[in-house]
């Protein structure tokens, strides 16, 4: 990695910058697939297909032999894992499911708030590089939580281990459909794909510039959850080869994952480069990881503060903090998707069975973004019930404020009712 020694003010916003395309030029390729899926329906989902994923499809939908067979295809060792990985997830989202507080605002005015779950949702589930069933876990699990009744997935890879986590989590419908293309599926509908009201899930730049669009075309989505990014900030008290195997676990994600590095110690920053190399060279998908190491940098910083001030300017979708007091550093942290601490919290123990989810706003929106959780499936309807006795006591400050409004017929709305209550 490119060492930078204490980099100006002035200068972080361009070190920040993520190694993303011009998000134009992606827009470009993406548009006339959303036009051709919306068009053609299955048949253009077809020709996409094999333009993009070499597949020839017949079925666009996974038949139910197909699904049930999954289990049997998983050896014994990996369908454990994915059964205590789905227990942590479940228990760390089940805390999250929020049961409606009555509160009475005056005597006799009650309001309350009620969670329901978004009746269609579509889950995309990666897998042009790699087969990412965790996320089925990750989507499923806050879906099935929340209550929605269509869960509709697409993903272009027929691993076994994601048809098997999407029995596990209730799947109702699972498609073979990968890219933009999926994302115009769920957002238009086909003959095939049901049409749903929000995608959720994270994917390449052509997926995550598909969710982009059709969301200013009414279908709702999670976030821009792209391509992956881990920023570690350590010092002496960390493990140089611990760090250096972080920043490869999302560096292998892709080329365009971007890794960033900073510390107030320049011998631990050397000390990472060493083991770096060799870590990288045992590595089976190190042409990729060795694109996004290129692209990514190390930072010498003076100061502490002015390591959390970069951090929060860059606003990772993941942080680890492995330095003294990690906890209590964190509490300066204000922008980050998740927060990883000290050295035994690699961040792939949160990429896969910690219990948090690994769905998570990438290229700088944890400034403003969270991650997927239970209430990203979950709409809040508002309830109210005014007794008689409600009714007078709020009954004057509702009319008072109508009538300056000049909106009489709100006033009259209260005043009939006081007037039948003389
Ligand atoms: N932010 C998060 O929470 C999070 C979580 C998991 C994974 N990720 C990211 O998800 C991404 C997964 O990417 P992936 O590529 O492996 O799988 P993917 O499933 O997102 O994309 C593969 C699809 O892209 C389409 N595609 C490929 N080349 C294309 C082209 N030239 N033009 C148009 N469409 C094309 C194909 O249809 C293919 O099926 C990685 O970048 C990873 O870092 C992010
Ligand atoms: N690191 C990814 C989120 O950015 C999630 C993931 C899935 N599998 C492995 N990792
Ligand atoms: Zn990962």
């Amino acid at each position: 990695m490119n060492i930078i020694a204490f980099p100006d003010r002035s200068e972080w916003a361009s070190l920040l910058a993520r190694p993303v395309q011009d998000s134009s030029v992606i827009e470009q390729r993406v548009l006339p697939i959303l036009e051709q899926v919306r068009t053609q329906g299955d048949e253009g989902l077809r020709e996409l297909a094999r333009r993009f994923d070499n597949t020839e499809l017949s079925n666009l939908a996974f038949d139910q032999a197909e699904i049930e067979q999954a289990e049997g295809l998983l050896d014994e060792e990996l369908k454990a894992a994915i059964k205590q990985a789905y227990q942590n997830i479940y228990t760390f989202h089940q805390a999250q499911v929020q049961y409606p507080e009555k509160i009475e605002t005056m005597p006799g005015v009650t309001c309350w708030r009620k969670s329901v779950g978004i009746e269609k949702v579509g889950i995309y589930i990666p897998g042009g590089t790699a087969p990412l069933f965790s996320t089925v876990l990750m989507l499923g699990i806050p879906a099935q939580l929340a209550g929605c009744k269509e869960i509709v997935l697409c993903t272009p890879s027929n691993h076994p281990a994601i048809l098997y986590a999407a029995q596990l989590v209730g799947v109702t419908k699972a498609f073979r459909i990968g890219g933009a293309q999926a994302i115009a599926a769920m957002a238009y509908g086909t003959e095939s794909v049901p049409k749903v009201y929000k995608i959720f899930g994270p994917g390449n730049q052509y997926v995550t510039s598909a969710k982009m669009l059709v969301s200013k075309e009414g279908v709702a989505i999670d976030m821009p959850a792209g391509p992956s990014e881990v920023a570690v900030y350590a010092d002496d008290s960390a493990v140089p080869t611990f760090v250096a195997a972080d920043l490869l676990s999302q560096a292998e994600h892709g080329a365009d994952s971007q890794v960033l590095l900073v510390s107030t110690s320049k011998k631990f920053l050397s000390s990472v480069n060493l083991t770096l190399s060799s870590q990288l060279d045992k590595l089976p998908r190190k042409e990729l990881a060795a694109q996004s190491i290129a692209n990514s940098k190390a930072i010498l910083v003076g100061s502490q503060e002015e390591a959390l001030d970069m951090l929060n300017e860059y606003a990772a979708e993941h942080l680890i903090l492995s330095v003294e007091n990690a906890e209590v550093v964190s509490e300066k942290i204000i922008n980050a998707g998740s927060i990883f601490l000290g050295n035994y919290t690699p961040e792939s123990c949160g990429d896969y069975a910690s219990g948090t989810n690994h769905t998570l706003p990438t290229n700088g929106y944890a400034r403003a973004y969270s991650g997927v959780s239970v209430d990203s499936f979950v709409k809040k309807i508002t309830v109210q019930h005014i007794t008689e006795e409600g009714i007078k006591v709020i009954g004057p400050t509702v009319e008072a404020m109508a009538e300056a409004e000049s909106l009489d017929a709100h006033k009259r709305a209260v005043h009939i009712r006081l007037q039948s209550l003389l």
